[in-house]
């Protein structure tokens, strides 16, 4: 009988999994490039914006794990110089935002949104997680030198870094913070658009705001960082959406979920089902319905809500179904709209309940709305039943 720690370390070997605390193996076996490279070796990988394609020299590329920088690149769906930059740029304030949220270093920082009044004298008060988070991500933007605004759900309007960058970034820097107390996974939500060359012209902070309020339907890339038992990077440039692991050996995100494809339907939803006393008739007789097995699915759905809105979507992507806020609550710029943009590639949808979340144009930067995504036949079964946004919103303590 082999012994536990044989039994570990053959499992581990096996799914390719390379963790810090066991020796390190031999190089990791080909599977994920050899995948990615045999899926995209002639397939047109032009999105919507017609801007990328695979090289195909991706065909002779080397033995191993594809990091972000490779698929990007020149190599890869080449991107871009300048968009391969400030993703790196962008790597490595994730990687320090996931090596804050697990460090004993939260205590010290007050974690919770409060932060600890009780300070030191000559102390400065810590600054809470989504706060330096948020600094993180800005110092990040502006070394890279390629953006021009970045706009963040932590700041009250957008800032602009630097004229003639190109891109325009809009972030939620730590998402589900309010759970970070008890160390439940939170997430980075960031989308990338094109600075508007034509508003040049106009004063710093009109351009700011302007350049940020662009539809989702212009976003030219998005992703979430998923800071859980492993911390995930799921992007997509407009050709599909993809999935880099980070590994904590090396430092790099690696491909480990390329061109990731919501099931066309799922088992599980995910709403904050307390408020059910709050919610009008139609989502009531959807979620009653769905519970029972007796929707267009003859199956008994389950429930799962974890309130962080990364870590819920992030399932939902992986095994199907809805994941829902129905009152108005998330943003449409840092939230709805580059989940709705990674949903839509990877076949699912992204609505407020009646329309697509892409197609909406925002007219405020701290937008909120009802916000439903998932597999694209539970969304049209949803929507079927019209009345699915929560109007009344008394407000809630926790
Ligand atoms: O209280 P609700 O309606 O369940 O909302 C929970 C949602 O709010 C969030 O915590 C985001 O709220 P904040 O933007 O206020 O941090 C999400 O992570 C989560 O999905």
């Amino acid at each position: 009988m082999q012994s536990p720690s044989t039994t570990i370390t053959a499992t581990i070997h096996n799914s390719n999994l390379t963790p810090i605390f066991l020796p390190k193996f031999p190089p990791n076996p080909l599977r994920f490039r050899q995948e990615f490279f045999h899926r995209h070796r002639s397939v047109s990988m032009a999105s919507s914006f017609g801007r990328f394609k695979v090289n195909s020299k991706m065909d002779n590329s080397s033995d191993g794990f594809l990091t972000i920088t490779e698929y990007a690149g020149k190599g890869g769906v080449n991107v871009g110089d300048d968009l391969v930059v400030l993703f790196s740029h962008l790597e490595y304030a994730f990687k320090r935002i996931a090596a804050l949220v697990a460090s004993p270093v939260n205590f010290s920082l007050g974690k919770s949104s409060g932060g600890n009044q009780e300070v030191d004298s000559g102390r400065d008060k810590p600054k809470p997680l989504d706060i330096v988070s948020n600094e993180i991500i800005l110092s990040s933007l502006k070394n890279s030198g390629k953006v021009a605004v970045m706009a963040s759900e932590e700041d009250d309007a957008p800032v602009w870094i630097t004229d003639n960058a190109q891109f325009v970034v809009v972030t939620d820097p730590l998402d589900g913070s309010r759970n970070i107390d008890a160390s439940i996974p939170t997430g980075t939500i960031f989308g990338i658009y094109n600075r508007l060359p034509e508003l040049d012209n106009l004063p710093t902070e009109e351009k700011a705001m302007l350049n940020s309020l662009q539809s989702g339907n212009r976003l030219i890339a998005a992703g979430y960082v998923l800071y859980s038992s492993a911390t995930i990077l799921c992007t997509t440039f407009g050709s599909g959406a993809h999935a880099f692991t980070l590994d904590r050996s090396t430092g790099d995100f690696v491909l480990t979920h390329p061109d990731i494809k919501i099931p066309p339907r799922g088992q599980i939803y995910s709403v904050n089902d307390a408020r059910y006393f709050d919610w009008p008739e139609g989502l009531r007789q959807y979620i009653d319905t769905i519970r029972q097995g007796k929707g267009k699915f003859p199956k008994k759905y389950s429930a799962r809500y974890i309130c962080s809105l990364v870590a819920d979507f992030h399932r939902t992507l992986m095994y199907g179904g809805v994941a829902m806020n129905p009152r108005d609550h998330l943003r449409l710029v840092y939230e709805a709209n580059p989940l709705s943009f990674l949903a839509e590639q990877a076949g699912g949808k992204g609505s407020d309940g009646k329309n697509r979340i892409l197609g909406i144009q925002p007219v405020k930067l701290h937008q909120r709305l009802p916000l439903f995504l998932g597999s694209p036949e539970d969304i049209e079964e949803l929507e079927s039943y019209g009345d699915v946004q929560q109007t009344v919103n008394p407000g809630y303590d926790v």
